[in-house]
């Protein structure tokens, strides 16, 4: 099951305090000891919490490294655990906070993962909690969830690469929550890094003084310490109060199987101690505290936490229900108002998840609410469909969400469920005043197409678009405008941030991004093009429902709704597809795409081929005829009756182009 990791480190003036021992999986009262001897710095657990405790609010620093994918973040928290002593620098380990199989196997960070570190400046000694952040756009609830618990940001940016899509948009995000920005250029040790034209797109882009930007290389550690300096002098101590109620605000939680639920809590006022009653703001429900404990890497109890730090509270939640991604959390029966402006991201890409059979129900029931309290951004509906019977229809915030989420409820809790063609939400307007009637509204929401009414009975159409950004350098302009006019974009603006490299905002439908807009953009650019976006809103459009049938059966699962203009095109594609995707079985299989009962593409899966004449070795032709036509008669009862048996992977992979 997935751990936040949360740990507790010492780091004096430049010089590394590097404990003896860390014993990373056990919380004994030796968790830290410091090989400098000296005398003034905690040496077991018990000081550690003492000093804990005792640090005020002005010597508190919330902070998150954000920056675009591969730019070096985990790298950085690396780096900063180990020069604090969290980490000894032999282990060889990488990427420390990125601790789920899904994140070690993919390379990528899918979870924000907290540290709290401690640094001496100036003689002081500072509590630093750090947010690692995932930098993909399909996990940015992450960040806006992180950023709620923070006052500064770590702006790293990559050397080679520079200013990219989400370098932009996570900025923005940062700017629009005010909170201060220390940017920090990574990979320096590389060759062909040019820090200065990086520095000038920062300057340009974003007005930020070139002379206040670190240049680092988090890999082997240069500059690395200046960047806890930094964030001293330019991060603002939290605005929290200690002599006032306790409030505090719910900005993460998981499910550990014998204490339930368990939040990660950033205390915004007063303080919470062992034994209090709480209430959830949103909820209405109270619970006795059972433990606090800051994670540092194990969980290390203490008696209390105080305004301005961030620990875990188990509190006898049973249902992951109870426990909400953004809630505040105040003293029993005490009157509070909401703690932060965090809210989850809406959902843009939905899909119907379903057990392989009824019997998994319940347990893919339990693993999805496991998994639904760690990823608050996702939503669940329950759904159900005739072959495939009762299920849920859940809410993504991308393809690859869809997918990290899915491999995690195999991982983490061995479920194998079956996941449908993605699709985004349609809006209809009715004009069947029966259906209108019925409904009791005139515009349905549509993001299953199995539910898609008859075109008779639709007005308009309407679906969402985005506001995408895409950076690129100059020589794969051409190329990337053919694939945004192929996919129905729209351009809106586009500036020269210097003389090699451009910024396009398009306008585009969200169903022809969401599959694989991404991974067309950075095949066509060798990796250079990045690609971010924003809701913008319904607009109008014309539809349709494309149907797949397998021997004149309609799939269900399978069907899809597209774009007018493009349903021909995606007929055929998904039937060449399908082709391919579908094994051979023991009947002759016809795949068929179809608009109503018009027919726009077709292919055949032949059946396996018995020789049903072997054990005549030789002898009467008609003998041999007579076996031939028997065995065709077989077949085609066969095809009538037999169930064509489609792989799991098939919903997903036709989709793929
Ligand atoms: N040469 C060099 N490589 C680096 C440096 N920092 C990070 N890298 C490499 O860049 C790659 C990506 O680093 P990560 O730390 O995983 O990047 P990230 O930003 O956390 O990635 P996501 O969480 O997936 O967004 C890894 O192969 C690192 O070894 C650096 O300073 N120099």
């Amino acid at each position: 099951m997935y751990k936040s990791v949360c740990w507790t480190l010492f780091y004096r003036n430049g010089r590394v305090v590097k404990p003896s021992t860390l014993r990373r999986s056990l919380c004994t009262t030796k968790t830290l000891s410091c090989s400098s001897g000296a005398t003034e710095e905690p040496q077991t657990q018990d000081e550690v919490m003492r000093e804990f405790s005792k640090i005020p609010v002005q010597r508190i620093r919330n902070f998150s490294i954000i920056a675009h994918v591969d730019h070096g973040k985990s790298t950085l928290a690396d780096r900063l655990l180990e020069l604090t002593g969290a980490i000894s620098q032999n282990t060889g380990q990488h990427q420390v906070l990125d601790s789920l199989q899904v994140e070690r196997e993919r390379g990528i960070t899918v979870k924000a993962q907290t540290a709290s570190i401690f640094h001496k400046y100036k003689g002081k000694l500072y509590l630093l909690n750090l947010i690692d952040t995932p930098g993909h756009v399909d996990f940015s609830n992450e960040v806006s969830r992180s950023l709620a618990a923070c006052d500064g940001v770590i702006l790293l940016v990559d050397a080679c690469h520079g200013v990219q899509a989400q370098t932009v948009a996570n900025y923005h995000l940062a700017k629009q929550r005010e909170l201060a920005v220390v940017p920090v250029l990574n990979k320096i040790d590389i060759k062909h890094a040019n820090p200065d034209r990086v520095c000038k797109d920062l300057q340009s882009l974003f007005g930020i003084d070139p002379a206040t930007i670190l240049k680092i290389s988090a890999k082997l550690g240069t500059g690395v310490p200046e960047v806890l300096d930094r964030v001293i002098e330019a991060i603002p101590a939290p605005k929290v109060k200690r002599d006032s109620q306790f409030r505090a605000l719910i900005f993460d939680s998981w499910f550990d199987k014998y204490r339930g639920a368990l939040n990660l809590i950033y205390v915004l006022n007063g303080t919470l101690a062992q034994g209090q009653d709480i209430q959830s703001l949103a909820t209405k429900k109270f619970y006795p505290v059972k433990s606090i404990s800051v994670l540092r890497p194990a969980e290390c109890h203490v008696s209390s936490l105080a305004a301005g730090q961030v620990g875990l509270i188990a509190c006898n939640m049973r249902s992951s229900k109870e426990s909400i991604i953004g809630d505040t959390i105040h003293l029993k029966n005490e009157q509070a108002t909401a703690a932060g402006s965090y809210k989850p991201q809406q959902p843009l890409v939905f899909a119907g998840v379903f057990p392989v059979d009824q019997s998994k129900h319940v347990s893919l029931r339990s693993a999805i609410e496991k998994m639904v309290l760690n990823d608050s951004a996702v939503t669940v509906k329950v759904d159900s469909s005739p072959a495939l019977g009762q299920g849920w229809r859940l809410g993504f915030l991308g393809l690859l969400h869809m997918e990290v989420f899915c491999q995690r409820l195999e991982q983490e809790h061995g479920a194998e469920p079956i996941i449908t063609a993605p699709s985004v939400t349609y809006h209809v307007v009715l004009s069947n005043p029966k259906m209108i009637k019925q409904s009791g509204k005139d515009t349905l929401e549509i993001s299953n197409a199995a539910l898609f009414p008859d075109p008779i009975n639709i007005k308009e159409y309407y679906e969402p678009l985005v506001l995408g950004t895409i950076i690129t350098p100059t020589e794969y302009v051409g190329q990337i405008i053919g694939v945004c006019v192929e996919r129905r974009g729209v351009q809106q603006s586009s500036i020269n941030i210097d003389d090699s490299r451009i910024l396009m905002k398009y306008i585009l439908p969200l169903s022809e991004i969401i599959l694989d807009f991404h991974d067309r953009l950075k095949s066509l650019s060798s990796g250079y093009a990045s690609f971010s976006y924003e809701d913008y809103g319904y607009h109008e459009t014309d539809l349709v429902r494309l149907d797949i049938h397998l021997n004149g059966r309609p799939v269900e699962e399978l069907c899809r709704i597209v774009h007018t203009s493009k349903a021909t095109g995606v007929a055929r594609d998904m039937v060449h597809k399908l082709k391919d995707l579908i094994p051979k079985q023991m009947v002759q299989i016809a795949i068929q795409a179809c608009v109503g009962s018009k027919v726009l593409a077709r292919e055949t899966i032949k059946a396996y081929r018995k020789d049903v004449t072997a054990k005549l070795y030789g002898g009467d032709v008609t003998r041999r005829m007579k076996l031939l036509r028997q065995q065709a008669e077989g077949k085609k009862k066969m095809r009538m009756f037999a169930n064509v048996r489609v792989p799991h992977e098939t919903f997903i992979n036709v989709l793929k182009r």
